[in-house]
């Protein structure tokens, strides 16, 4: 039987920066080809910790502390670094949080985009010219030679966004990973983005890991959603489920607080201060039993 594309068991890390703190528990989690699986929760849930362990470059200051994270079925955890490298990139690829910080600003556009297609597809020369305009074309950029040409700051936010999706897309990974990739937009452009992601990912049959802070978001884009909260898996299953028939109490509350796509000018309630007593007292349950 072929194994799920991700498949995460039991993944544990604490902080080594904050005394041992707990930033992942027990959290276990599988994603399919072409599945869009949005990774949702507050700041400090744990997201990010889950999306770089798959990308492979979790800071020295988180820790491991049991559990498998599995692509393909071969476990990253334990893989040589030279072969998760060379997934890195290829098999794997990051849509960043911020456009502005993650180009260069001292290089063009295509000698960014064009780094990726020579070191992990070979590509040279005139192929690797066409292979980026193509590529820019197929994120609806206009005038695809000047911007090839243009750097990072002569270009909008929305634009430079769409040149990092487009060089996500390029190798043709199996994974795509998206960190809150519509934050640092204003909302107009985010909605643009978001169906611009949700296009490729469908042309190109690519599983997304989409870590965002916003149920809205996911509404709109995944498929499945997996909740955290300080680490903990509160509530996962297809969106249409957990949207329409929550089971955890913060699930709803955080539905009511909005903002909602689909029922714009609805909700922003705040999350009521018991539903954090409620989930602070089921992660100090949680500590209990994985006590010796
Ligand atoms: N480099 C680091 N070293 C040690 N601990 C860290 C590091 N980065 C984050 N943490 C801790 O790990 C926990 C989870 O953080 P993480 O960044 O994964 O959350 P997040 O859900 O992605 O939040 P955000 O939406 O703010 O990015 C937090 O308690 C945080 O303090």
């Amino acid at each position: 039987m072929t194994p799920p594309l991700v498949s995460i068991e039991a993944l544990s890390a604490s902080s080594v920066r904050e005394g041992g703190t707990p930033v992942l528990r027990d959290v276990s989690l599988t994603l399919e080809r072409g599945e869009v699986r949005g990774l949702v929760g507050e700041s400090g849930a744990g997201k990010s910790t889950i999306a770089k362990a798959l990308l492979g470059i979790l800071p020295e200051t988180i820790r491991i502390t049991g559990g498998w994270l599995r692509f393909e079925g071969r476990d990253l955890l334990t893989m040589p670094s030279g072969e998760l490298r060379a997934m890195r990139g290829r098999d794997i690829t990051l849509i960043p949080q911020d456009p502005q910080t993650a180009l260069n600003p001292a290089r063009t556009i295509e000698a960014q985009l064009t780094d990726g297609l020579r070191m992990k597809l070979g590509l040279r020369g005139t192929a690797l010219h066409a292979r980026a305009i193509e590529l820019l074309e197929e994120v609806q950029i206009r005038e695809p030679d000047r911007v090839l040409r243009s750097y990072p700051h002569q270009l909008s936010g929305g634009m430079r966004q769409r040149i990092l999706i487009a060089a996500a897309f390029a190798p043709g990974p199996k994974l795509v990973v998206a960190d809150e990739p519509t934050t640092a937009l204003d909302v107009t452009v985010q909605k643009e983005i978001l169906r611009l992601m949700r296009r490729m990912q469908e042309r190109h049959g690519t599983a997304v890991i989409f870590v965002t802070h916003d149920l809205g978001v996911v509404a709109k884009v995944c498929d499945s959603v997996t909740l955290l909260y300080a680490g903990k898996v509160i509530e996962a299953g297809t969106t249409a489920d957990v949207i329409e028939r929550p089971q955890h109490a913060y699930t709803k509350a955080l539905i009511a607080a909005g903002p909602r796509y689909d029922r714009p000018g609805q909700g922003l309630e705040p999350v009521p201060e018991a539903i954090f007593r409620q989930l602070r007292a089921e992660l100090a349950g949680t500590a209990a039993k994985g006590a010796p």
